[in-house]
């Protein structure tokens, strides 16, 4: 469903010249399953997934999703793809519904299929309390809903996700974990990028660690303990990502 192949991005930037933010990634993700692309500040995770999103053109490489090359055919990707980004923007003057039926109506939806949806979108992600609340009075995690909601009325089979949790508190956090399983345990195809060590070993069926922008592994948490020889993922991360440093 989606497959990286040699993803590369370098960003020309008039201070600190060439960075090549991503660096040559490639991976693959199957229906029904949820991949974690997991990094630290400015290892390339947002970079990685907005070329699969088509928001980014790659330097070099391709990817496919839903069997759609991002380089030749964008549109396509698009229409098959949720993509939600730290910055996915939110009409303030509209309420909710109005911005996820907004949203809908883009895609082509008619007004009985929306009112179907939308009913169990907001039932999923707990959003029926501010419904008719305006986007501009809502909090960190009601906008984050509101967010998800809007990128997935469409039900497409491909989900993008940058950093879906972060800033979020447990009970939202919660909330949004487990939507994305729910998401999977319907056939679709999730990726999603977390700095946070306890989400992606309770989320993922396979986690890629990323650094510098190159993958450094790829694999579910039991083959990344076992190639690593260490128990909790914080420290499979260290030793993968800084292995000379004695203390890992
Ligand atoms: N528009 C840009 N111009 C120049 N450099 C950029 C640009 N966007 C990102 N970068 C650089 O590319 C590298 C990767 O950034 P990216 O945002 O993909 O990392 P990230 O893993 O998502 O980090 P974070 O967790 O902090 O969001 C960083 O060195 C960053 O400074």
């Amino acid at each position: 469903m989606i497959a990286a192949e040699n993803l590369v991005k370098v960003y020309r930037d008039r201070k600190r010249g060439d960075v090549r933010a991503v660096d040559g990634v490639s991976f693959s993700v199957q229906a029904g399953e949820i991949f974690g692309l997991l990094g630290a500040n400015g290892a390339g995770k947002t970079t990685t997934l907005r070329m699969l999103g088509t928001l980014l053109q790659p330097t070099d490489g391709t990817a496919y999703v839903a069997g759609f090359d991002v380089r030749l055919e964008p549109e396509n990707v698009r229409a098959n793809i949720g993509f939600l980004s730290t910055t996915t923007a939110l009409y303030g003057r509209l309420t909710v519904r109005e911005m996820v039926e907004y949203f809908g109506r883009l895609h082509g939806l008619d007004s009985a299929t929306l009112r179907t949806r939308i009913e169990n979108i907001f039932t999923t992600l707990d959003m029926h309390d501010f419904a008719k609340a305006r986007c501009d009075t809502l909090s960190t995690g009601q906008k984050q809903r509101t967010s998800i909601a809007r990128s997935i009325i469409h039900e497409p089979p491909v989900m993008i996700f940058d950093e879906p949790t972060t800033g979020l508190d447990v009970m939202t956090s919660r909330t949004i974990v487990g939507f994305i399983r729910r998401c999977r345990d319907e056939g679709r195809t999730v990726v999603f990028s977390t700095h946070i060590m306890s989400e992606a070993e309770r989320l993922c069926d396979r986690i890629g660690i990323i650094h510098a922008g190159r993958l450094v592994a790829v694999g579910t948490l039991a083959e990344l303990r076992h190639q690593t020889g260490a128990t909790f993922l914080e420290d499979v991360f260290l030793r993968l990502v800084a292995p000379d440093d004695p203390d890992n």
